[in-house]
């Protein structure tokens, strides 16, 4: 937890909401991706610690696998978390557009601004969740932390059949993309409206709010706030918490 964090000045308080109810299929087998260790302890309760250490957020709502709300609570129970946040544990849906809905619609009153972080991304720094609450802070309705690409990107028109050869149909200019990342974060009225009226899949909920017509801004993300995905990105999770401990001397 940073004592360098972002204060809570009255009437701005943030809430987290926390999608964890994935089954981490690109993982691979196993438990739910959220539950697995990351460093001996759950990929879940460090991405609850990464909000929490944001002295603004003083609520975070943890959306648990559908059939594991009892467990995630035993796991918050029985790992040190900030006395100065509240949690709450609600189960999860089919999608995470789903997830964030359920998490959305157990929220309390009092928190004027909502981050919706993907447990998926273990270890984004404080500093990059205090960057995006001072957005919303400071009048965007949507705000999503993003880095440039290193690869260029082609536009296909995908094969019938996979691993066939896809026809290119455009190569976007790289300098305007950014891979965007969690935290992203809302005036909470803006994000309840957006999944309330947004029925499209969409794949991130700054989308949703695109959908509404209304702006959404990009504040500078970290890459070690990357979502853990496939097997080799728990290599370098581990490979990153390891590198943090030796720099903390424990
Ligand atoms: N029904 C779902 C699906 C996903 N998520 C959450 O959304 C985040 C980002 O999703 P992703 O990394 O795609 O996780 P999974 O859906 O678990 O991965 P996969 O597609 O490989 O199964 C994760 O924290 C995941 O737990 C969720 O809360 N509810
Ligand atoms: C929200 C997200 O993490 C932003 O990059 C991403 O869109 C989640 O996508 P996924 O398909 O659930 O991995």
């Amino acid at each position: 937890m940073s004592d360098d964090s972002l204060p809570s000045p009255a009437g701005t308080r943030a809430a987290a909401v926390i999608p964890a109810a994935g089954r981490g299929v690109r993982l691979g087998p196993g438990a739910p991706k959220a539950l697995r260790a990351l460093g001996g302890t759950p990929m879940l309760i460090h991405a609850v610690r990464a909000l929490a250490a944001s002295r603004a957020v003083s609520l975070v709502v943890v959306v648990a696998p559908p059939d594991g709300a009892a467990e995630v609570r035993s796991l918050l129970d029985a790992h040190a978390l900030p006395e100065r946040t509240d949690f709450l544990v609600v189960p999860g849906g089919e999608s995470r557009q789903e997830s964030v809905k359920l998490g959305l619609d157990a929220l309390p009153d009092g928190h004027d601004i909502v981050l919706v972080h993907d447990a998926a991304r273990p270890l984004v720094p404080v500093d990059t969740v205090d960057a995006v609450i001072e957005a919303v802070r400071d009048g965007a309705p949507a705000v999503v932390p993003a880095l440039p690409l290193a690869d260029t990107v082609k536009e296909v028109e995908p094969a019938a059949v996979p691993g066939a050869p896809e026809p290119v149909v455009a190569t976007p200019v790289r300098a305007r993309l950014r891979a965007v990342q969690t935290p992203q974060g809302f005036d909470r009225e803006t994000l309840v409206r957006a999944h309330r009226t947004v029925t499209d899949e969409v794949t991130d909920d700054a989308g949703m709010v695109e959908k509404l017509g209304l702006g959404v801004v990009v504040v500078p993300g970290h890459e070690e706030a990357f979502k853990v995905t496939r097997p080799l990105d728990l290599v370098l999770a581990e490979a990153v918490l390891a590198r943090r401990r030796l720099n903390d001397g424990f």
